[in-house]
């Protein structure tokens, strides 16, 4: 058995037996935080925390390793719930088509976009594809991420969806995070489908989600409901021969219009609804009294210079937020967790603490791992971060492009 004992631990935050699924409205800004504390672990799960105080002192000191935390901060590893991270090829230059005036709209209309990665993904074998990814996690790792949600959606052929559906099956093996695995062949319209939206969408409910059920690919069902992409009525077949099929819908709504996809996505008992750059009144009453997690993207705002979500409103609503990277070559080509938290502060008026919980406790809510991960509690998962010395958890966003993660356990190992 490996053994962990951190102590003098400053602050440790978001812990506690008693916190809920995910935290909403005035109860995100509660961090939970255990003053000058201790953290127990045990191979790969928590096993006791408290106030140094209250520490027992250690009667069987055999194979445990002592960390002193000494004035470090320890937070639960960040959950990222919306990737993209099993891509062909960068789209640096749609990145600076979009420095000269084309919008991402434009480039899309012009063949860019995801087909573009659509066309070098289906090129690609599986075992680059497969090295590319790993390479990607470690990054994230690396920043703090512990879970990561990843999307298949850049094949849009039967072959090239279950291709990129079983590089993240392997990944979910063999990679140390926790991986949840979303069927998102429904990202787009392939150009041969162009006039005939029907036969693609007969195409993912006859040839793909069988083949991904059978071979038990994929956790959840996602749509891009969108202006050009997915209309309401398209999405809600998908996610009903999905639900068929045991997946949890989770979908991409209002990141550039709104359709009316947000109340649809929450009939469906949607685990969450993602972008909402665009949103209006109805769709914060179609999220109120429901458990779908509004989730926010702020790389991506950031990256094509698209609104905010609007974070502060959602929160002052009651409702629960949370943050995601949507790491994926054309609108967000970043993994780093802490960088959101920052772009959440300052454009959506986030506190820090609420910037903290909804990385860790909502993501990993909205990712169906809030029994496993997202925060400091007994028999969960020895997914943690040990920051550099801080005096405020307020640092980790103030702090934006640093890395201030000193040390990342994931599994109950040391992985840097
Ligand atoms: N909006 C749809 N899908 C991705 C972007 C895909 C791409 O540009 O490659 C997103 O979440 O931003
Ligand atoms: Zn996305």
């Amino acid at each position: 058995m490996s053994k962990i004992l951190i102590k003098n631990i400053k602050s440790l935050l978001q812990a506690g037996e008693d916190l809920p699924r995910y935290k909403a409205g005035a109860e995100m800004e509660n961090l939970h935080t255990i003053e000058n504390a201790f953290l127990a672990i045990e191979d790969d799960q928590i096993v006791a925390y408290g106030k140094m105080e209250d520490w027992g002192g250690i009667t069987d000191w055999r194979d445990l390793e002592v960390i002193d935390a000494d004035g470090r901060m320890v937070m639960p590893a960040f959950c990222d719930s919306h990737t993209h991270a099993v891509f062909a090829k960068t789209r640096e230059s749609e990145f600076e088509d979009r420095i000269k005036g084309l919008t991402y709209e434009e480039i899309a209309l012009k063949g860019g976009g995801i087909l573009n990665s659509a066309r070098k993904l289906q090129e690609m074998d599986e075992e680059e594809l497969f090295q590319d990814a790993m390479l990607r996690l470690q990054e994230m790792m690396s920043y703090g991420t512990g879970a990561v949600e990843i999307k298949s959606g850049y094949g849009l052929t039967v072959d090239a969806e279950l291709k990129m559906l079983r590089v993240i099956k392997r990944l979910k093996e063999e990679s140390p995070l926790t991986i949840k695995a979303t069927f998102l062949g429904a990202h787009a319209y392939p150009p041969e489908f162009k006039e005939n939206h029907q036969g693609y969408i007969d195409l993912i409910i006859n040839e793909m989600l069988p083949v991904i059920a059978e071979e038990g690919l994929a956790d959840y069902i996602d749509c891009f409901c969108e202006r050009n992409y997915y209309s309401v009525e398209e999405m809600n077949q998908v996610l009903e021969a999905g639900i068929k099929y045991g997946l949890t819908p989770k979908v991409h709504v209002n990141q550039f219009s709104i359709q009316g996809g947000v109340a649809a996505a929450v009939q469906h008992n949607a685990l969450s609804v993602d972008h909402l750059e665009e949103i209006d009144d109805k769709d914060i009453e179609a999220l109120k009294g429901s458990d779908c997690m509004p989730t926010l993207l702020p790389g991506c705002s950031f990256f094509l210079s698209i609104p905010f979500g609007a974070g502060r409103k959602l929160i002052d609503n009651g409702l629960p937020v949370a943050l995601a990277t949507d790491f994926n070559p054309g609108s967000s080509p970043s993994g780093n967790m802490q960088l959101l938290t920052s772009f959440a502060c300052v454009k959506m008026k986030l506190t820090p603490n609420e910037a903290l919980t909804a990385t860790t406790l909502n993501t990993a809510y909205a990712m169906g791992l809030d029994q496993t991960h997202g925060s400091i509690t007994l028999g969960k998962k020895a997914n943690l971060i040990i920051t550099k010395p801080m005096e405020s958890p307020a640092l980790i966003p103030y702090s934006f492009g640093a890395n201030s993660a000193e040390t990342i356990i994931i599994n109950g190992k040391k992985v840097n």
